[in-house]
């Protein structure tokens, strides 16, 4: 069985009495993308949340490559490896795209953050952040400003910088949300190609059940906060626990 990258054990969040990540233990290997779904409210976010640091845990543990990263910060555990699609609002809308990949390909270098005028010097970053720009076909608004992006192209871009960063564990929330039916096969193809990258390990949430058939290797399903399922997409997607969440009906027996 190929290596375990990320590990959840025992993963869990309370706010105030409500309980939203209930305990879960999962763990993710090299090689594999898992697809995260569950009912609206279910906890995907929030778990994505605890793993990537953004929230803090009440209890349990979050393991990168069997280091605990459980008390770290997102810039730590990110230096480590772990790469979350990065919220635009995030990034510098008044720089260029190209400026935008180019200091994330700086930062991994850890030449720092602030020297774009170096960086503009340095033909190999130029080269490298074109070269992930081409990947995702925004080679073509290079010069744009990111406020300056229609929204698919802001998706696409979000994308390139977690390339740009090469993470050991990426992780994508909805990454076709709100794209045209003409631009969200750039991004299902190049996640698919990700896949090729065998030692790594892909996280997806997703309502979009053709989506998912596509590209997961495995599903896991969280319900009420909790691991509800946890196999193979044919076998879980078969599961009553899948049929009844996506019918709407109650789980009471989960
Ligand atoms: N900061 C917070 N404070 C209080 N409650 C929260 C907070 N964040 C999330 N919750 C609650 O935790 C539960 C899980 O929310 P979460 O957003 O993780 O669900 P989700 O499965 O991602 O849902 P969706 O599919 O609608 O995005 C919900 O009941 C939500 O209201």
């Amino acid at each position: 069985m190929s290596q375990t990258l990320l590990e959840t054990d025992g993963l869990t969040v309370r706010f105030g009495g409500h309980v939203a990540v209930d305990a879960v233990s999962c763990a993710f290997r090299a090689g594999e993308l898992t697809a995260i779904v569950g009912p609206n409210g279910a906890g995907k976010t929030t778990y994505f949340n605890l793993i990537s640091g953004q929230i803090a845990a009440s209890a349990g543990r979050v393991r990168l490559m069997g280091e605990d990263v459980t008390r770290l910060s997102v810039a730590e555990r990110c230096r480590r490896g772990l790469g979350r699609a990065f919220q635009l609002t995030n990034l510098f809308p008044d720089l260029s795209v190209l400026e935008n990949v180019r200091l994330v390909i700086q930062a991994r270098h850890r030449k720092g953050f602030n020297l774009l005028s170096m960086a503009s010097g340095h033909a190999e970053i130029t080269t490298a952040a074109m070269a992930v720009l081409e990947r995702v076909r925004l080679s073509d608004r290079r010069d744009h400003k990111v406020s300056e992006l229609s929204h698919g192209n802001q998706r696409k871009l979000e994308v390139a910088m977690l390339i740009a960063l090469d993470p050991m564990v990426y992780m994508f929330d909805e990454p076709t949300a709100g794209m045209s039916v003409d631009e969200a096969p750039v991004v299902l193809d190049l996640i698919a190609e990700l896949k090729h990258d065998s030692d790594r390990t892909i996280l997806l949430v997703e309502h979009k059940m053709d989506v998912i058939r596509t590209l997961a290797d495995r599903i896991i399903v969280l319900h009420n906060g909790a691991l509800a399922a946890d196999g193979a997409p044919a076998e879980v997607m078969a599961s009553d626990v899948v049929q009844e969440a996506y019918m709407g009906k109650a789980l009471e027996d989960v």
